[in-house]
């Protein structure tokens, strides 16, 4: 027993150090993405998602990392260069390519290996950068290791100068293992929304998760408060397209929650659940048939997991992330400390049952 938890405890500590190296970078990238965007470079996606160069330039910095640490380890990346590799997409190329090796040369900062290919000297290629973001093609599976990345996790967010997150999280065995979320505009105190902005959120399975500052300043452990009924509420999406809103607020009305909603885009959702922002993350299917992306939910559900908490489905399942690139059929997500779990899947429940009869009846 002792060996095994000493095992567990080295286990993944070049791949936190690297996760936690990437996505810093990629921040400090974004960050500058936001303060010189020019809203004509948006693109538009077909699932009608903006992308930016934002997306491309960050997917791109964080998997050459990954490939030269671990050039085995396949990724799961939401975005793919094909859009770069058309004539038309020259300008947008050239704007990416300088943007991710600007990043890539920025001097080594705490725990940072020049070995990863970063550092001054380290610009790569046109065609080596169009071809690290298309590492993120991978199907995924239910064996072996991988890592999914999110460059930009709430693009809405991210233009509108709101919440967005920079996420990485690896898997063996379609279990995360190390979930690491950047939220670059996130105050590192809630309820201070003018003050210091800019936390990391850093989770390994076993071995609990942590907030620090960007910077690396202030570590401290996560944990999730224990229920209160007086003080309970939801965080769920700005977006309604991508969470029904009256399904949460059928909720709510069920559970008697008097505190309302705290909307935000992206992961940083679980992060504020994990230090106890708010009492449960929402995500309910608004009947489109869309289907939930490994990427959006991987490094948060671990760092909700090792803060003392539980994500589901709405029908209690645990998340499922060897079925490919999506979560499957979207029965949702919820996520909360465990003692508040079983009365919040009662309420869900009972909420999707009522609209599912009321539908019939109509
Ligand atoms: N119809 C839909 N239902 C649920 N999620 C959707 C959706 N359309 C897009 N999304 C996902 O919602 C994510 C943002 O989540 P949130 O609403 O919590 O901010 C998007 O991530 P990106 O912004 O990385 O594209 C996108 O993957
Ligand atoms: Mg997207
Ligand atoms: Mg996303
Ligand atoms: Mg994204």
């Amino acid at each position: 027993m002792l060996y095994r938890s000493t095992v567990m405890s080295l286990a993944f500590t070049a791949e936190k150090q690297l996760a936690i190296s990437a996505v810093r970078r990629a921040c400090s990238l974004t960050s500058s993405v936001f303060n010189k965007l020019v809203k004509n470079e948006t693109l538009t996606k077909g699932d009608k998602s903006p992308v930016t160069v934002g997306d491309y330039s960050a997917q791109a910095v964080i998997s050459s990392m990954l490939q030269r640490a671990f050039p085995q380890d396949p990724i799961v990346g939401e975005e793919d260069a094909a859009e770069l590799r058309v004539d038309s997409g020259a300008t947008l190329r050239d704007r990416i390519v300088s943007l991710a090796n600007e990043a890539l040369v920025g001097e080594l900062g705490l725990g940072d290996l020049a070995e990863w290919g970063i550092g001054p000297g380290s610009e790569q290629t046109p065609e080596q950068l169009l071809d690290a973001i298309d590492r993120g093609n991978y199907k995924g599976g239910r064996t072996g290791r991988m890592w999914t990345i999110d460059p930009i996790d709430g693009t809405k967010g991210f233009l509108r100068g709101e919440q967005y997150a920079v996420c990485l999280a690896f898997l063996v065995d379609a279990q995360v293992q190390i979930g690491v979320l950047g939220c670059p505009n996130l105050p590192v105190d809630l309820t201070n929304p003018d003050g210091e902005k800019g936390c990391l959120f850093i989770a390994v399975r076993g071995q609990g998760a942590q907030q620090m500052k960007l910077s690396g300043a202030d570590p401290a452990p996560l944990s999730i408060p224990p229920y209160s009924p007086s003080t309970f509420n939801f965080l769920e999406s700005v977006e309604a397209a991508h969470s029904s809103h009256s399904t949460s607020e059928k909720i709510s009305q069920l559970m008697e929650i008097t505190r309302p909603p705290i909307r935000m885009d992206s992961q940083a959702k679980y992060a504020c659940l994990a230090r106890g922002d708010g009492g449960a993350y929402m995500r309910m299917p608004t009947g489109v048939g869309y289907k939930e992306k490994i990427w959006d939910h991987a490094a948060g559900s671990l760092i909700v997991e090792e803060s003392g908490g539980i994500v589901t489905d709405s029908r209690g399942e645990g998340l499922d992330f060897g079925l490919g690139r999506t979560l499957g059929e979207n029965y949702g997500v919820i996520a909360c400390v465990k003692d508040a779990h079983a009365k919040l899947l009662r309420a869900v429940q009972q909420a999707t049952t009522d609209g599912a009869s009321a539908q019939s009846k109509a």
